[in-house]
């Protein structure tokens, strides 16, 4: 009989360099944090390598060099924050751990995720009743620099830039004609099912294009 850790949920073959409790995070519930990031972990192996996060920011239509950057850039600060204690980790490889990924929270921002990366649904609300103003539910590129404006924290560099940097990268992917940003697309950021859905919608315009 197949050892039950010989593959992942998925059913893709483990990484053989990681020990394989790490993909035992998805024998469990996972918190809202976590499965935000569980799209970028494309063999559901528990890391994110450098790569998977290239191939993610790839698969939501990001470019060549966002996704280079952001690979360059998620990996290499948030990473090492993640690395559960004991564990050895060879240079240059720059993994995050899907199950530490609550220790990877910054500073400014908006306190949707908790310390342990569950979602605060009177957080979320707060966000549309502050900066919502032309529509209750969606936000203009104006609003949205308002809500980073009051999520900065004195003497927080980096959580500023982590802050800004996803939120604009969102607005970028995901505003409507309008330059609005809808209210059930952030939610969907949080929950972590926009990430799906956006490679879902990418793979059939591709199919379309191809029939056309
Ligand atoms: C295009 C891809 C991505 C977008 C658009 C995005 C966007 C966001 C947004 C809007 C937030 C909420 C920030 C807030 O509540 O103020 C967030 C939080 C977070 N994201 Fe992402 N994200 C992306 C990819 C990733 C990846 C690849 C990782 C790591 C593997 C990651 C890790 C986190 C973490 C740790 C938080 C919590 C920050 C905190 O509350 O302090 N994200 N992201
Ligand atoms: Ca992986």
């Amino acid at each position: 009989m197949a050892s039950k850790s010989a593959v992942t949920p998925g059913g893709q073959p483990k990484g053989k360099e990681e020990p394989s409790s790490m993909a035992d995070v998805y024998n469990h519930e996972l918190t809202p944090l976590q499965k935000h990031v569980a799209f970028f972990d494309r063999n559901k192996d528990g890391v994110i390598h450098p790569s998977e996060t290239y191939e993610g920011f790839r698969a939501i239509g990001c470019g060549v060099a966002l996704s280079a950057f952001s690979a360059v850039f998620i990996n290499g600060l948030l990473g090492p924050k993640t690395i559960p204690e004991n564990m050895k980790v060879g240079a240059f490889k720059f993994p995050i751990y899907v199950k530490n990924i609550h220790k990877g929270k910054h500073g400014s921002d908006s306190g949707v995720y908790d310390a342990n990366g569950r979602f605060v649904p009177e957080k979320f609300e707060e966000i549309f009743k502050k900066h919502a103003h032309t529509r209750p539910d969606a936000l203009t590129g104006k609003e949205l620099n308002e809500l980073l404006q009051a999520n900065r924290e004195p003497n927080d560099l980096k959580g500023r830039v982590g802050g800004f940097t996803e939120w604009k990268v969102l607005y970028s992917l995901c505003k409507d004609k309008e330059g609005f940003l809808h209210k059930e697309t952030v939610r969907a950021v949080y929950d972590g099912s926009l990430f799906v859905k956006l490679e879902q919608e990418r793979k059939q315009a591709k199919e379309y294009a191809k029939k056309k």
